[in-house]
Formats: structure tokens, C-alpha cells, sequence
């Protein structure tokens, strides 16, 4: 069995007088330590599939099990990066960054140190006893990894978190979330719209269809393009191929939408 097992899917949204099928028919697995890309026009389900591993609520019909069990008795082994950082701000980043770890009733002397150290390592020295209104959007970025990794979730769900920044600063935290998640051996599934991304930082990529959400491919990214950092893969040859093979089925899957 797989880490992460995602088995005949169907997910609809009722309302009084409405029914919309955001997923039909979706299966996929994910070994530990994969770095999974969620890619597809917008409205094809991406959202609501997070949402679903996340524990969030249960899929209509069809079963997930991540490390065996369900994602909603799982939750304490997800972590997130979202678009918003969301760290509170009347608290300070060490203060936001101990938080999870303080819910989760884990947060003690080698917790604590092993969380500022991972802050130093982020190149975050200095700034623990800043408000995040202190810290520029790419160190705020920095400092929600780090209240993420914090809590040494199994599966990371990352949810268009680099979509507010600037470019380079895109590339930059991009290097550093890869870089990151290699190194501490993670699992992770990222939503995005950008094809760039989603070739640079995976192993494979979910591309899905719309209406319903539907798994349309699921492309292997090429292994020379695996072990170099986003930055640098975007020089290469591979990557060209790649990304206009995407771009040209993401276009063909909007224009249906
Ligand atoms: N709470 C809801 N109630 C009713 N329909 C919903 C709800 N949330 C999403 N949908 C519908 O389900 C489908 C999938 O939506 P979802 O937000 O998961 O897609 P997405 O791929 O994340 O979209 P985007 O890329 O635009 O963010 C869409 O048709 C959407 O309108």
C-alpha cells in the first residue's frame, strides 16, 4: 500500500435546489517523500480535493487513507502553506511559529529549540521577537514554513502558497520550500497555477479536466529535471519540452471549460 491512496473519488456540492460535481472518478497514489503537483483549469476541483485530504469533510463516495488511516482522524500529521500566510499578528513569529506545536501539547525545551534552529537555517535569525507587519511578504512566507515544519507534519498540503509574491522572491522561497522538503524526507501535494511551478518542484504532476474534475494525465517529470533546484531547472532543455507539452494540453482543457 501506498502513503497516500486516493481510490475512485466522487465529490458533489448540494444546495437546496442544486447539485454540481466538482470530482468524478479520481484515483491516484503518492509513495512517501513525493512531491505531487495538482494542475488544471480553473474550477476543475483542486480546491475541493485539498480540501478533502485535508480532512476538511469527507469525499461523496470513494475512500483515502493516508499512512493508513483516514485524513479526518489524520489531521495532527498535515501541515499547510497556504497563499495567506496567516500568522497572527499580534503575536511574535517565534510566538506564532511555538503555536502548533502548544496545540498539539508538544511544545517543550527540544521542540522549541529545534524550531528556532530551523528558523536560523531559513536565514530567519534575528526576527523572533519581530510582529509579522515587521517582516517583508517573502520572510513572512519563510516564517509560515517554518510554523509548518515546526510540528514535523508527514504530508505537506501546499495551497498556491508563493501566488502573492513577487517573481524573484517567487524562485527564491520556491528553492527553499524544495530544498526543505527534500532534505526532511516530506511528502507533498501542491495546487497550482502556474505550469513553471508545478515542473520545477515535483516528481509528477496531476493534470485534471473540469466539469466534472476529472484526472485528464498524470505526467513523470523527467529525472534530470528532479535534482536540480527550481531556479536552475528552468535553464534546461527538458524543462522547455515539458512545459509546452502542459501548456498546450492546459490550453486545449480550458478551452472545453
Ligand atoms: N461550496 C461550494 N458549493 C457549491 N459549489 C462549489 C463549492 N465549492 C466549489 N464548488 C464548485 O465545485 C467545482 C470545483 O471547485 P474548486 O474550487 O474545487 O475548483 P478549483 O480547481 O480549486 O478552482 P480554482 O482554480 O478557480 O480555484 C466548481 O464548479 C465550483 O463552482
Amino acid at each position: 500500500m501506498s502513503f497516500l491512496e486516493v481510490k475512485q473519488v466522487a465529490h458533489f456540492y448540494f444546495t437546496p435546489s442544486t447539485s454540481t460535481k466538482a470530482l468524478e472518478d479520481i484515483s491516484f497514489s503518492i509513495e512517501e517523500g513525493e512531491f505531487i503537483s495538482l494542475l488544471g483549469p480553473s474550477g476543475c476541483g483542486k480546491t475541493t480535493m485539498l480540501s478533502i485530504l485535508a480532512g476538511l469533510f469527507p469525499p461523496t463516495s470513494g475512500s483515502i487513507m493516508i499512512d493508513h488511516e483516514s485524513p479526518e482522524t489524520n489531521s495532527n500529521l498535515i501541515g499547510y502553506m497556504l497563499q495567506q500566510d496567516y500568522l497572527f499578528p499580534w503575536k511574535t513569529i517565534e510566538e506564532n511559529i511555538f503555536l502548533g506545536l502548544k496545540l498539539n501539547g508538544r511544545l517543550n525545551e527540544e521542540t522549541k529549540k529545534n524550531a528556532l534552529l530551523f528558523l536560523k537555517q531559513i536565514g530567519l535569525e534575528g526576527v523572533e521577537k519581530q510582529f509579522p507587519r515587521q517582516l517583508s511578504g517573502g520572510m513572512r512566507q519563510r516564517a509560515a514554513l517554518a510554523r509548518t515544519m515546526a510540528v514535523n507534519p508527514k504530508l505537506l498540503l501546499l495551497d498556491e502558497p508563493f501566488s502573492a509574491l513577487d517573481y524573484q522572491t517567487k524562485l527564491k522561497l520556491e528553492d527553499l520550500v524544495f530544498e526543505t522538503l527534500r532534505a526532511y524526507k516530506k511528502t507533498a501535494i501542491l495546487v497550482t497555477h502556474d505550469i513553471g511551478e508545478a515542473i520545477s518542484m515535483s516528481d509528477r504532476i496531476v493534470l485534471f479536466s473540469a466539469k466534472p474534475g476529472r484526472i485528464h494525465r498524470i505526467f513523470d517529470v523527467p529525472e534530470e529535471l528532479r535534482h536540480v533546484t527550481p531556479f536552475e531547472v528552468r535553464g534546461k532543455e527538458a524543462y522547455n519540452d515539458i512545459f509546452q507539452t502542459i501548456w498546450k494540453e492546459l490550453e486545449s482543457l480550458e478551452e472545453l471549460n
